[in-house]
């Protein structure tokens, strides 16, 4: 049997008047996820269970069917073991974005938690001053290593060896992108070793003032990088291989490091693509042809796109329905097609979590599960969509069983 889980980043959320009342899901034009649909089943779960942050880090976990109560140790955890870097007992990893914060009628306010979409060399050089900063100074004893990722998405890691960690379980601290144009007053770590977060994002403020970078951007009238933000702190995450608890052997085809890191944790290959961007201008058609090429040598393969959850945080409309029915048309009608020569398959279409146009913000909730293929007894619905799948008897509100009830 071969398995295929598609998961549009984000893609659930509420009716748009400027979509006449459809969420982008429905207005979008999707008949290859609607032909999934008419094959097969149409489900709700919830990823996002209330009692954890509504994020990407928790919600993908479920996705693959891992329980984020047992699991979940923090996102930057899963990040550095993309970048595979491995924590030691002690150790803790810190997700690090560059961000641009203003000042707006007095209070300072996340105008952009990409930092106008710096690019990967840019990000690198200013962490780079970061680290010689940290480095010369002998409180932190070598301890702190700031990483570069890729864009706004680095890593900070504390060697616990040198320095024990100050952090806790119980430390708490916010994603940036649940934060765009708000004032950040209220948005700071908090708990055990909160106040050290903040001491190291408050000193990249005078680093990165006048830095390099931030001059050549401001000459191409870019905005500027003016801090790190540091949040999604936790400790090495044990999660038992996909093979040995599901059985099929997988491979993981995303341009973010969160899913890449996911995936390494349970076992799976990463495959790169060449023009994946992890934004709205990623190559959409060489995803799925990526994932076609890799359909003979893996049991299951999963391509998550960020593209519509990107769509949202920035509140275009136009843009989350265009997302959608790229992923559509490049990946799921291909894919279905490809199927086809491969004998018993089965595909799974799901976003991780909804992240709502209006608030430009992940939220809690369910969203919708389509499920297709041998084995399958289809119900009555025949189109994919947030209100289709609400209405369905089929409910996953542990959203992990559903990996188990796909996977027979
Ligand atoms: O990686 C991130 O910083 C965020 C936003 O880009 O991703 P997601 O919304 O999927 O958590």
């Amino acid at each position: 049997m071969k398995y295929l889980v598609i998961i549009p980043d984000g893609a659930a959320d509420q009716p748009q008047g400027s979509l006449g009342g459809r969420t982008p899901l429905e207005a979008a034009a999707t008949p290859h996820m609607d032909a999934v649909v008419a094959q097969g089943v149409i489900a709700s779960a919830c990823h996002t269970p209330d009692q954890l942050p509504a994020g990407s880090e928790i919600g993908n976990l479920s996705l693959l069917g891992y329980d984020p109560f047992e699991h979940f140790t923090g996102r930057a955890p899963m990040e550095a073991a993309a970048q595979g870097i491995a924590l030691g007992e002690g150790d803790w990893a810190v997700r690090c974005n560059l961000v641009t914060i203003d000042q707006v009628d007095g209070e300072r306010v996340m105008k952009d938690f990409t930092a106008d979409h710096i690019t990967t060399e840019e990000s690198t050089a200013l962490l780079k001053t970061v680290q010689e900063q940290v480095a010369s100074d002998p409180k932190w004893n070598g301890a702190l290593e700031f990483v570069p990722g890729v864009s706004y998405r680095n890593l900070l890691i504390w060697r616990g060896d040198k320095l024990a960690a100050p952090f806790d379980g119980s430390t708490r601290s916010e994603a940036p992108h649940d934060w765009t144009d708000l004032p950040v007053a209220n948005a700071h770590p908090r708990g055990p070793g909160a106040d050290v977060l903040v001491e190291l994002m408050d000193a990249t403020c005078e680093l990165f003032a006048d830095h390099p970078v931030n001059k050549q951007r401001a000459a191409e009238g870019k905005g500027a990088a003016t801090n790190v933000w540091l949040w999604g702190q936790g400790g090495a995450p044990t999660l038992e291989p996909f093979a040995q608890k599901f059985g099929p052997k997988g491979a993981m085809i995303t341009a973010v490091d969160l899913l890449r890191g996911i995936a390494a944790l349970v076992g799976w290959d990463r495959i790169e693509v060449e023009g994946a961007t992890g934004y709205l201008d990623t190559d959409y058609a060489a995803k799925g042809r990526a994932a076609i090429d890799v359909l003979d040598k893996y049991d299951i393969v999963c391509v998550h796109v960020e593209a519509p959850d990107e769509a949202s945080h920035e509140g275009r409309t136009d843009e989350k329905v265009k997302a959608i029915e790229q992923i559509d048309q490049h990946i799921v009608g291909p894919l279905l097609e490809a199927l086809k020569s491969h004998g018993e398959w089965r595909v799974m279409i799901s976003p991780d979590h909804p992240t709502f146009l209006s608030t430009k913000k992940h939220t809690h909730g369910n969203v919708p599960v389509t499920m297709a293929g041998a084995g399958i007894a289809p119900d009555a619905c025949s189109a994919y969509g947030d209100a289709n799948a609400a209405a369905s008897e089929l409910r996953f509100d542990q959203g992990w069983d559903a990996m188990r009830w796909f996977i027979q």
